[in-house]
């Protein structure tokens, strides 16, 4: 099936996955649980690393397999399982929202989580299913309180034929008990008991980037859920940076004490079993290798993985802490971190060439899941697994030594705050009653979001005047990129519905919106009136990719041009959104370039005095040295080799 990045997932991969969750059930500690306990993956990973994006590739490549997915949210507008229920082939299930306000989420997550744990095996319709996709939404902020969104499913049919082969047969007495209200070590506290039939083969908890993976983690393994392995998700790009900054903070006289950005980050790193370097596409070699020496120095005995939009191979998902640790596996090379892969494309260790070149599909050094042959890992002996990391250190805070991760818990028990609580804020952006203009709606996340220091995140669902039927996805992560792009009809009623997650007020600033509804600006008329096109351009380029030509670089070229040539004539008017096509919708991450390939680029001109119309104004602000003569010239070279592929570059309006 393809993914929303266009990447397609072999039935090699999704095999992998299946043999590898069989070979879990077969392991002593599972066959002997006397419960039919369910593996629990925690996914965490900080705020817009990817992680959302990879639990997705994993649900895509699930194969058989149930898996049920808990989101913990940062945020009272859910827009996580908002965002993966759009992609989900799935129908949302009558189960009623849990509210889980009150207190600090993050510590009081794991009575919330209970709940929904307990909901999650209890419900009826849960009964009903084969693969149950949950996803619980968990505030880790302080100025928003957080909801249990619904739970959706699927149905396949392989799961009860895996079980019963292993053994390990629904008959079993099922139990579940998760607890605890007050983090990593009192989750005995508070026990609630939930009798009933698990039938999810894996869980797949993901956390919002701000949250701590403890408390989770903890309620898990207090429960009928045997916790797994914690996987880390980070961004090749922003990563290395963050971390640098995060250690100085650490550092003594840093004057950080935990309490920042980089504390939550450290944190999270350190209870991993796994780190996933994601969005190799838009870091150097260079920024990957920094990265991977930061991340061995921080917790040398966890695994690294190189990938692009999350795309690991999908078996990684179970049993990371069984995997080798240091890093590379025996005979992988270095810098190929894979430590259950064979990896024929090894990456250059230390760089290598191409140091300033991103690292797209493909490329020098990319190690990605294409092209690898999936093998088991190696156990580590007959019958052996290591416990994940992050039991470990949990069993080593217990028995007095402190440990590295969850300080932040360990803070709490002493009556400090948690370190996540007082650094992140959330602002949540409602609009219901119009659609917001496209134009003005670039203007501001150009001209405020992307110019707030301190914000961290920003991500929803935008309604556009320009396409009232579209719903669009807005994506602000990582370096300041910012992305925006239709991803289908709205299945309910449209709004634009957006969560801003920064430092201290940053968010809240951010949020003023004065050329939007309830703002001061004069461009918010449009959004009341009918469908409004006013200097929108469309633009497509089909038939790509034609032989000899790389559609990534075109488009990086178009979007440059096109987004230099505006900036200069209009303010604002430098931000584009891809729209859906025939071809699979693309990522323009990125305001002035792109590196993946589009069906349909739209741009919006925020009106200006004397701004001509629609087509007009494109051929105004882009035309000599804009798009259209880019595309034009890119492609000049096919129309007259003997390929019979032709490329058809249109500029259409609207
Ligand atoms: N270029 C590029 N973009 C990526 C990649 N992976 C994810 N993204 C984009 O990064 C943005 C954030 O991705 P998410 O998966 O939502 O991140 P997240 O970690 O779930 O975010 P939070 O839950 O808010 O912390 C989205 O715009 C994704 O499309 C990648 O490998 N390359």
């Amino acid at each position: 099936m393809g993914t929303a990045t266009g990447l397609e997932l072999g039935e090699a991969a999704t095999t992998a996955l299946t043999s590898r969750y069989e070979q879990h059930l077969l392991l002593p500690q599972w066959a002997s649980a006397g419960a039919r306990a369910v593996p629990a993956v925690v996914v965490t990973g900080f705020l817009g690393s990817g992680k959302t994006t990879l639990v997705q590739h994993l649900l895509d490549a699930g194969g058989g397999l149930r898996i049920g997915v808990l989101v913990n949210e940062a945020g009272h507008v859910d827009v996580d399982s908002a965002l993966l229920n759009a992609r989900q082939r799935n129908a949302a299930v009558g189960v009623r929202p849990a509210d889980l306000s009150g207190g600090c989420a993050c510590c009081a997550v794991s009575g919330a989580f209970g709940d929904a744990l307990a909901a999650l095996v209890g419900g009826r319709a849960y009964q009903e299913l084969d693969l149950l996709f949950a996803v619980a939404s968990v505030n880790a902020l302080r100025s928003d309180r957080g909801v249990v969104a619904p739970w959706g499913c699927v149905s396949t049919g392989l799961s009860a034929l895996l079980v019963a082969a292993a053994g390990r047969l629904d008959s079993l007495p099922p139990y579940v008990s998760v607890a605890g209200s007050q983090g990593l070590h009192q989750h005995t506290r508070r026990p609630a008991k939930c009798h009933a039939q698990p039938t999810a083969d894996v869980t797949l908890v993901e956390t919002s980037g701000a949250a701590d993976a403890g408390a989770l983690a903890s309620a898990l393994a207090g429960g009928g859920f045997l916790l797994d392995s914690v996987m880390c998700v980070v961004d090749a790009e922003a990563g290395a940076e963050m971390l640098r900054a995060a250690e100085a903070e650490e550092a003594p006289g840093g004057g950080g004490g935990g309490g920042g950005v980089g504390g939550v980050a450290l944190a999270q790193l350190r209870a991993a079993d796994l780190v996933v370097i994601n969005k190799v596409d838009l870091a150097t070699l260079g920024q990957i290798s920094d990265l991977e020496d930061a991340l061995r120095r921080i917790n040398p005995s966890a695994r690294l993985m190189r990938c692009r939009f999350g795309q690991v191979p999908p078996e990684t998902a179970l049993g990371a802490a069984d995997a080798p640790c240091g890093g590379a596996a025996p005979g992988a090379a270095a810098g190929a971190v894979d430590g259950g892969m064979a990896a024929p494309e090894a990456a250059a260790p230390g760089g290598g060439a191409g140091d300033d070149a991103t690292v797209g599909g493909g490329g020098e050094g990319f190690l990605s899941h294409e092209g690898l042959v999936a093998r088991p890992t190696p156990r580590t002996g007959a019958g052996a697994r290591p416990r994940p990391r992050l039991l470990r250190q949990q069993q080593g805070e217990r028995a007095g030594n402190g440990g590295n991760g969850s300080s932040d818990h360990a803070d709490r028990q002493r009556g400090a705050a948690p370190a996540h609580a007082v650094a992140f804020e959330s602002v949540s952006v409602v609009l219901e009653e119009a659609p917001l203009c496209m134009a003005c709606f670039q203007a501001w996340v150009a001209e405020r979001l992307l110019r707030t220091p301190g914000l961290l995140r920003a991500k929803g669902v935008v309604w556009l005047s320009q396409r009232r039927r579209a719903r669009y996805v807005f994506h602000l992560s990582g370096r300041a990129r910012a992305e925006c792009r239709a991803e289908g009809p709205w299945q309910g009623p449209p709004a634009t519905r957006l969560v801003l997650i920064g430092q201290s007020d940053a968010a809240a600033a951010a949020a003023t919106m004065p050329a939007l509804p309830g703002g001061a600006g004069k461009e918010s008329d449009t959004t009341s009136r009918g469908e409004d096109d006013s200097g929108l351009v469309e633009f497509s380029a089909e038939g790509v990719p034609l032989h000899g030509v790389v559609a990534d670089l075109v488009n990086a070229q178009v979007l440059r041009a096109a987004g230099a040539a505006a900036a200069a004539r209009a303010p604002g008017a430098r931000f584009l959104c891809a729209s859906g096509g025939a071809a699979p919708l693309s990522s323009l991450t990125g305001l002035a370039g792109a590196e993946r390939p589009a069906a349909a680029l739209q741009v919006a001109f925020r009106p200006w005095e004397g701004a001509p119309a629609g087509a007009a104004a494109w051929e105004a602000l882009a035309g000599g040295a804009g798009a259209g003569a880019v595309l034009r010239r890119a492609y000049a070279h096919v129309t007259s080799c003997k390929c019979d592929v032709v490329a058809e570059m249109r500029l259409r309006k609207n």
